[in-house]
């Protein structure tokens, strides 16, 4: 039995590459500097892997910002506007992941998305008329020989041309197909050459085969791989999915000549039942993945192998993977020194589930793999009660009626009563929340955490923060103030460390987009709140002006989707118990006296399941209610607002509009304000914000540029029911870029106004 990994998170065991890249950025790192670091943390994971017996070890999973970026600039798919302005490679490479601006000109970032159904984010490839499709980059086959001179034979990773293509941002008037042939031609090009070079496995990534698919798709599914297989010499070609089961696809799959193909056992909910309706042909290997590459809790192992002996009805040529890349786990349990013994029994990250690959390997040959030690500690753990649960949260979880999930009066009244209440300009001016989380900030933090610094000291510092940045908002002339959130590490994490159930890590790093990461917090067991979060910092803020300051809180969806859920009760029941301890902080601010409470769901859209038929059932059902019991019983002159990072959510606009929030905010601008036609069409009641620029790049936009946004949006939204604000919070930004761009949305909206 063999054993694969899809990929190895890149980030380094302690974000190396991060603070690599982040110095090559500020130019205290020179690229050679980079390029070493780079090429360390490559050597220290194929041979972490090596080390764990892994046969199938992947190559090219290493990015210096993402991995379709990478494809993008390998296929010579770089927009007009980075080539002119004639940068080295790697400078221009960076220019599409951030934009640039400095002496040799100004130019917007590529868009960025949420990978599938995952907090990854991918940069969108531009494709525009005149880019010519080809192989230019050596990137994949530079790092297959890198591992070979180190004496590791990996399979190369590359992103298939399909899910290339259909993820790509094509100019207006043509559509995948006009590039199909280019795109053929340039991936046989990479498979020749990687023949050449003697790989034995090229590994195809294609996860666009898990979402829904039409005949077209399939027709050129069918026809690229044709074309490619009838080319591959001597290269086996595995084709890759994950994040779900390829049920519109499964039959033409397997009729194709592929070498192996990768299937999702874990995501990929009708994975097994496909298997066992059309059957696997005996010239391929199955790369089952049965090894969850998205969540930390321990395998089964009993049920993993049972699962393995019903696969292998169907085949005996199975490879035992991971279900997705462990891109998406932190490194290593071994960076932990708080949990306690008892917990970390349940928990594996990325190294240890190599280890987990290698023992199921191992077990599944065993004629009695229940006589094994390793199967025996395994099961230890499934067969005891965790600690953690409180029947009084279960209880008011199912003591809930449809009115808890109501508010009253219905959004047109409350609309015109916060009106009078709020009393503010047209076109209102606001932030998303977080200002930069500058290096005091952090090292105010850390000190703390490190009990270098009292509870007093750490507050104090806050609290000046606040003043500080009440006093800017002030200045700077905005109408709806925040305060800034100076005291949370990451919008999940604090309120996971606030609440009861969760428990949290200290280096469980794993990459968002970039060289950012987030630390998720796990949900261990029930979860609850006993006191106050963060009433103390509002009303403090709000006490410092007479301008409304937002109340800050992360919804109950986005705190479950970006938290490594539990898996031992249903994600609705999780969520519910989020929502009432949620619940209960609204209440709190509102009664202290503040009037705006926003509620950010920045995550709602990132479990939405792949495939439209589940949405429901699986998901919307319990997602929008979650949302709606948060602030079902405020006053009607509070008014909630909520926030999402993505545009994404054209289609399911009218359960978004369901969540009876009074105003949202949400990430327009790197994807054109694409949204605002669908929210016209779809008469949305709810007020909103678009971001009139992007955050997540460095770049300045100019008062006239945001001002032609501002006049863009009021040609299709109500003037009543538009808000200005960024596309989403300034914690990554620097102060001066800040101070400067939120002076030009300010300064734009005036303009605007006198024109209203
Ligand atoms: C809005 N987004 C978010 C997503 N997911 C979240 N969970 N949170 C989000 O906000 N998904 C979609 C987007 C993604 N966007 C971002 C934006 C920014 C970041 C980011 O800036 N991440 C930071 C890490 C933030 C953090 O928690 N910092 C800690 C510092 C921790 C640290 O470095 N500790 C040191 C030790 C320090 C010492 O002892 O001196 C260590 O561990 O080594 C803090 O502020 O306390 C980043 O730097 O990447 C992420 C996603
Ligand atoms: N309030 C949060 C939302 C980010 S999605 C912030 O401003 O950072
Ligand atoms: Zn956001």
């Amino acid at each position: 039995m063999t054993t694969s990994a899809i990929g190895y998170p890149r980030i380094g065991k302690l974000r190396e590459l991060k603070f690599a890249i982040e110095s090559y950025f500020k130019g205290d790192k020179s690229q050679a500097e980079l390029i070493t670091i780079a090429k360390g943390l490559r050597k220290a994971h194929w041979q972490q892997q090596a080390t764990s017996q892994i046969e199938h070890i992947s190559s090219n999973d290493f990015s210096f910002y993402d991995a379709v970026l990478d494809t993008a600039c390998l296929l010579n798919v770089i927009p007009n506007r980075y080539q002119k302005l004639a940068l080295p490679e790697l400078d221009q490479y960076f220019a599409m992941a951030r934009g640039y601006q400095g002496d040799k000109g100004d130019v917007h970032a590529l868009a960025m998305k949420k990978w599938f159904n995952t907090n990854y984010h991918y940069l969108v490839p531009e494709i525009e008329s005149n880019t010519d499709i080809k192989l230019v980059g050596t990137k994949p086959f530079d790092e297959y020989q890198e591992a070979k001179q180190l004496g590791i034979e990996t399979k190369p990773v590359i992103i298939g041309p399909l899910t290339f293509l259909k993820l790509a941002k094509i100019t207006a008037g043509q559509n995948y197909q006009h590039y199909l042939d280019a795109t053929i031609k340039a991936y046989s090009d990479i498979i020749a050459k990687f023949a050449a070079l003697g790989v034995t496995w090229l590994q195809i990534d294609e996860p666009i085969l898990v979402t829904d698919l039409n005949q077209h798709d399939i027709a050129n599914f069918e026809k690229i791989y044709q074309t490619l297989l009838s080319q591959k010499g001597s290269v086996k070609i595995l084709l890759q999915t994950y994040f779900g089961d390829i049920r519109d696809c499964y039959s033409q799959v397997i009729a194709l000549p592929f070498d192996g193909i990768g299937i999702d056992f874990v995501e990929g909910k009708e994975s097994l039942a496909l298997l066992q309706k059309y059957g696997f042909p005996a010239d391929k290997q199955l790369f089952a993945g049965v090894v969850n590459g998205k969540n930390i809790w321990r395998n089964n192992y009993a049920k993993t192998l049972s699962l393995l002996t019903q696969i292998k009805q169907k085949t005996a040529n199975i490879v035992i993977n991971t279900s997705c890349s462990l891109l998406h786990v932190p490194y290593t349990l071994q960076s932990e020194t708080k949990l306690t013994i008892a917990q970390k029994a349940y928990l594996t990250f990325a190294q240890e589930k190599l280890q987990e690959l290698a023992e199921l390997g191992q077990l599944f040959k065993e004629h009695d793999p229940k006589q094994h030690a390793a199967y025996k500690s395994n099961q230890t753990l499934f067969t005891r009660e965790r600690e953690g649960t409180n029947q009084a949260i279960r209880q008011k979880v199912s003591a809930l009626t449809e009115q808890d999930f109501v508010r009253l009066p219905e959004f047109s009244h409350r609309e015109v009563i916060q009106r009078q209440t709020l009393n503010l300009p047209p076109l209102p001016t606001t932030t998303i929340g977080s200002f930069p989380q500058t290096s005091d900030v952090r090292v105010n933090r850390a000190q703390f955490k490190k009990g270098e610094i009292t509870l007093e000291q750490y507050t104090a510092f806050n609290k000046q923060k606040i003043s500080d940045c009440i006093e800017l908002q002030e200045v700077i002339g905005l109408d709806v103030l925040v305060h800034g959130e100076f005291e949370r590490n990451d919008m999940v994490e604090y309120f996971g460390e606030s609440l009861n159930g969760f428990i949290f890590t200290e280096k469980a790093w794993v990459q968002s987009y970039g060289t950012r990461c987030v630390k998720p917090p796990v949900v261990w067991g029930d979860i609850s709140r006993s006191k106050p979060i963060t009433v103390e910092y509002s009303e403090y803020a709000q006490s410092l002006t007479d301008k409304p300051v937002k109340g800050m809180l992360t919804g109950p969806v986005t705190i479950l989707n970006w938290s490594f859920p539990r898996e031992d009760i249903s994600y609705k029941d999780s969520v519910f118990q989020i929502a009432l301890a949620i619940a209960d902080e609204v209440l709190d601010l509102e009664a202290a006296g503040i009037g705006i409470i926003q509620i950010d769901e920045a995550a709602l859209k990132e479990k939405l399941p792949l495939r439209k038929a589940d949405w429901h059932s699986e998901y919307l059902d319990w997602a929008i209610p979650a949302f709606r019991l948060v602030h079902s019983k405020v006053k009607p002159q509070t008014q909630i607002h909520t926030h999402m990072c993505y545009s994404e959510f054209t289609d399911i606009i009218k359960e978004i509009d369901q969540m009876d929030a009074d105003v949202i905010s949400f990430e327009a601008s790197r994807s054109n304000l694409e949204i605002i036609d669908v929210l016209k069409q779809n008469n949305f009641k709810t007020e909103v914000g678009p971001g009139v620029y992007d955050i997540h790049s460095p770049r300045v936009p100019s008062t006239h540029e945001i001002r032609q946004t501002i006049e863009k949006l009021l040609t299709k939204i109500d003037k009543q029911k538009l808000w200005i604000n960024p596309d989403c919070g300034l914690k990554t930004r620097g102060e001066q870029e800040v101070v400067a761009s939120l002076i030009h949305l300010v300064k734009a909206t005036q303009d605007v106004r006198l024109e209203l």
